[in-house]
């Protein structure tokens, strides 16, 4: 557990960076800290491994004030993920990888195996080791920082601003990733970031911060969204704010419609779903058209799955000729579909109670 108690950063010339501070970060949990330009997210964050020393108050990891322990042992316990991945020039990827690894003391040839797992980890191939970051695209260098900050294992990993220099399908693709790591390792992960629809997606724990680095609410994403505590909360997650809250729920309780049995010539009538229209299942290739009442196909993308959220769900829907999306059990084959009808419970009452 990491702890803030009534923190205060006050920087030279008057600046008021953070304004009494309480917060507490559960150990494995993913917090993110959010907000707009110059309110104290990284001065925040810089005081757990005491890059910035708080003005008053104190920060304790599991107890121990951070102020207590030694500055090089605290960070080389502390991953850290700079902007711009922040590698080493000089350095191989391997070498740079390593760094934590030779800074507490291992021989080079043990740091860079333990390297070579962490690049692994954060889909690195080991081509690229004897590379320069130059010669990376920003994607790739970004995934070096990631596997030099977890290469040391440290239980704590602070990450700031990790993906704001990267286009935005690479940003999905490491967001994906990063997603998927801190399920697998369970890490506290302490992560900054002004795009409050990062937050909503990664954090389990959104810090809002305000300018004056003054906290608003610290919640849960879903809470964030559907109770937020303070006008500059509600201002902040205002785009979208009820249909973002469709990606909370998945299509697990939804009541699905069953599909018909195939007729003679294999076709399913899709009778009051959409009259005249028909459905051609091709199991065995995976393909699936909706034939409309003139014989016109059009091919059924977009299938859904019980573990998809209802957000995925009512766009597939959207975008269906007919309505609905194709519901696939756990061995791809459509079994059900998925229409607006089904989904009207979230549409009506949110996805908090849509019985
Ligand atoms: N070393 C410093 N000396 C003086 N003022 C500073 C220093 N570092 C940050 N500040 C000021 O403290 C305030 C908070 O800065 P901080 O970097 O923590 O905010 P932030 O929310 O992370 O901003 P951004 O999203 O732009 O990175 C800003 O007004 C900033 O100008």
């Amino acid at each position: 557990m990491i702890t803030f108690e009534s923190v205060s950063k006050s920087y030279p010339g008057g600046t008021q960076a953070v304004t009494d501070l309480d917060l507490e970060i559960p150990t494995g949990s993913f917090t993110v800290l959010v907000g707009p330009s110059g309110c104290g997210k990284t001065t925040s964050m810089r005081m757990i491994n005491r890059m910035v020393a708080p003005s008053s108050g104190r920060i304790c990891i599991d107890d121990e004030d951070v102020a207590d322990i030694r500055a090089v042992t605290l960070r080389l316990g502390i991953g850290y993920v700079l902007q711009n991945a922040g590698l080493f020039p000089h350095r191989t990827v391997v070498d740079n990888v390593a760094t934590v690894q030779r800074l507490l003391g291992l021989p080079k040839a043990q740091a860079r195996t333990k390297a070579y797992e962490a690049m692994e980890r954060v889909g690195l191939d080991a081509s690229m080791a004897n590379r320069y970051p130059a010669q990376l695209s920003g994607g790739q260098q970004q995934r070096v920082g990631v596997a030099r900050a977890l290469a040391a294992d440290p239980p704590i990993l602070l990450m700031d601003e990790p993906f704001s220099a990267v286009d935005p399908i690479v940003r999905l693709e490491l967001q994906q990733e990063v997603r998927h790591l801190q399920a697998e390792i369970k890490k506290t992960i302490v992560m900054v970031t002004h795009d409050i629809d990062e937050a909503l997606s990664l954090g389990d724990r959104i810090a809002v911060l305000a300018p004056g680095g003054v906290l608003h609410q610290y919640a849960p994403p879903l809470q964030i969204l559907t109770r937020p505590a303070t006008d500059f909360v509600a201002s902040m997650v205002s785009k979208d704010r009820g249909f973002r809250q469709l990606s909370f729920a998945t299509l697990q309780d939804v009541q699905a419609t069953a599909l018909p049995a195939p007729g003679a010539d294999d076709l399913i009538e899709l009778g009051t779903l959409a009259p005249g229209w028909k459905l051609r299942l091709d199991t065995a290739q995976g393909r699936a058209a909706w034939i409309d009442p003139t014989g016109a196909e059009f091919a059924a993308g977009g299938a859904v799955r019980r573990g998809d959220t209802v957000r995925s769900a009512l766009d597939a829907v959207l975008a269906s000729p007919v309505s609905a999306a194709l519901l696939l059990n756990g061995d791809s084959v459509p079994t059900a579909c998925v229409t607006i009808d089904d989904l009207a419970p979230y549409l009506r009452h949110g996805v908090r109670n849509p019985a």
